[in-house]
């Protein structure tokens, strides 16, 4: 890590609330609001996230953003790269011709859905959420990266639930979080 990272993260890690039982008892909500409220810690989220990608992959050809958290970061983090971003969304919000996956949530169940035009066969995607939790969502995104004969680089998030094992489920493919809790 760059020097200031160290420094970067504490401030992340300072900027993320815990709501006990939200939205159903037993779940601790972990609140990224505080980050985005602030432009000084939303810049280091992207300087970290821009940091990874440079460090990890030569080439990229897309950031692909889950709904809705993912499109908060998603976004900066492509304009800095310099390539483009493409949203994965909840079933039925996206015009035209489709392709979808249906998944299992830490609280609910829920279908992801892109364009079926949105990345072409072979082209090298990073995936982006705020948070890793049972990883339900991301294979789903994955799956879905699949479908299109993209090829998945890693996938990318601010804060990863470790007791939930997430990342087991996402695998083979990488997870890169910023924040564990
Ligand atoms: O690892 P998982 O168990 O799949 O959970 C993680 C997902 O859950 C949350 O999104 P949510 O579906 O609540 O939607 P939102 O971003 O629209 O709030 C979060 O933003 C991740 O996308
Ligand atoms: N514990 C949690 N906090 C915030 N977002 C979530 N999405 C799934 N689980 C979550």
């Amino acid at each position: 890590m760059a020097a200031g990272g160290e420094s970067k993260l504490q401030l992340l890690r300072s900027h993320i609330r815990a709501f006990p039982d939200f939205p159903k008892k037993g779940i601790v909500f972990r609140d990224i609001c505080p980050i985005l409220k602030d432009a000084a810690v939303l810049k280091a989220v992207i300087d970290l996230f821009e940091e990874h990608v440079r460090n990890s992959h030569q080439h990229v050809d897309l950031i692909v953003g889950l709904d809705a958290r993912g499109f908060l970061f998603g976004p900066l983090l492509a304009q800095r790269l310099g390539v483009g971003f493409v949203l994965v969304r909840k079933k039925g919000k996206l015009p035209g011709p489709t392709v979808s996956v249906a998944y299992d949530l830490e609280y609910g169940k829920a279908e992801a859905e892109m364009q079926a035009d949105a990345v072409a066969p072979g082209q090298k995607v990073l995936l982006i959420d705020d948070l890793l939790a049972t990883g339900g969502t991301l294979k789903a995104a994955c799956d879905l990266m699949r479908k299109m004969q993209a090829e998945v680089l890693g996938c990318m998030v601010v804060i990863e639930l470790k007791e939930l094992n997430g990342i087991d489920k996402v695998q083979p493919h990488n997870v890169f979080s910023l924040v564990q809790y």
